[in-house]
């Protein structure tokens, strides 16, 4: 008798235009599942055709929205967000939110997807980088933080669901003790948008950290879990 076809293999793909592609893989590679993932590097429409879930790493949004629209990537990724599951870290949660503080019109194409409003290196410049221990719902052995690595990372400005979008479900906020100091910090309350760093809407995961550049694979295991095999065919 032939298999069920819910037991088949899921195909797994990162955007490898610019950016941390390769330690998204590495990562995913370390994960064993009960379906076999399979990951790919996509850089054209065909391989993407091919992917149940995407992730979108961290590198420069601005290249990697130039990149995607000259490899014709940026209508087929658009359509992709409303059917499958897609993880933006750093500059992949830019590349997701619906809007981006400050972007001169025309100036930073969005796929979108995700209904927040966003600010790139919203925490300050390269030397302002910073690691944090994070609380993190829903990771295996969440009492074990894990590690944030922020490397000039986005700020969450606002959440803005509309009534028909799934809801947003916050996976973890910064501690307001440890947030840097920058023109988005200060005086802010434990429960401001801005402490957000990692969110779920619907099958869509946004991380405004790296978490590719830890040893740690919670959030991979996290992702594939909770976002990509309950949707995966
Ligand atoms: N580490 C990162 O991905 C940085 C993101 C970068 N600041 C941008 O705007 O794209």
């Amino acid at each position: 008798m032939s298999e069920p076809s819910y037991s088949g293999g899921v195909t797994i793909g990162i955007l490898a235009l610019q950016g941390a592609f390769a330690e998204h893989q590495t990562t995913l590679k370390k994960l064993s599942f009960e379906r076999k993932i399979s990951v790919v590097q996509v850089r054209t429409p065909e391989d993407l055709a091919r992917c149940a879930a995407l992730i979108i790493p961290g590198g420069e949004s601005t290249t990697i929205a130039l990149l995607a629209k000259l490899a014709g990537l940026l209508e087929p990724l658009r359509a992709f967000l409303k059917e499958k599951s897609v993880w933006g870290t750093c500059a992949g949660a830019i590349l997701l939110a619906q809007s981006v503080e400050g972007a001169k019109k025309g100036g930073q194409e969005l796929l979108g997807g995700i209904s927040v409003t966003i600010a790139r290196n919203g925490w300050g410049s390269q030397v302002e980088s910073f690691e944090a221990p994070l609380q993190v719902q829903g990771l295996r052995d969440s009492d074990r933080p894990f590690t944030g690595v922020f490397i000039r990372a986005p700020v969450v400005l606002s959440l803005v669901p509309s009534a028909l979008d799934p809801p947003i479900q916050v996976v973890a906020r910064l501690p307001v003790d440890l947030l840097p100091r920058s023109d988005h910090t200060s005086s802010i309350a434990p429960d401001d948008p801005r402490t957000v760093v990692a969110l779920r809407q619907g099958r869509h995961l946004l991380t405004t950290f790296h978490p590719e550049l830890t040893k740690d694979s919670r959030f991979h295991e996290y992702f594939v879990r909770e976002c990509v095999l309950p949707y995966a065919a």
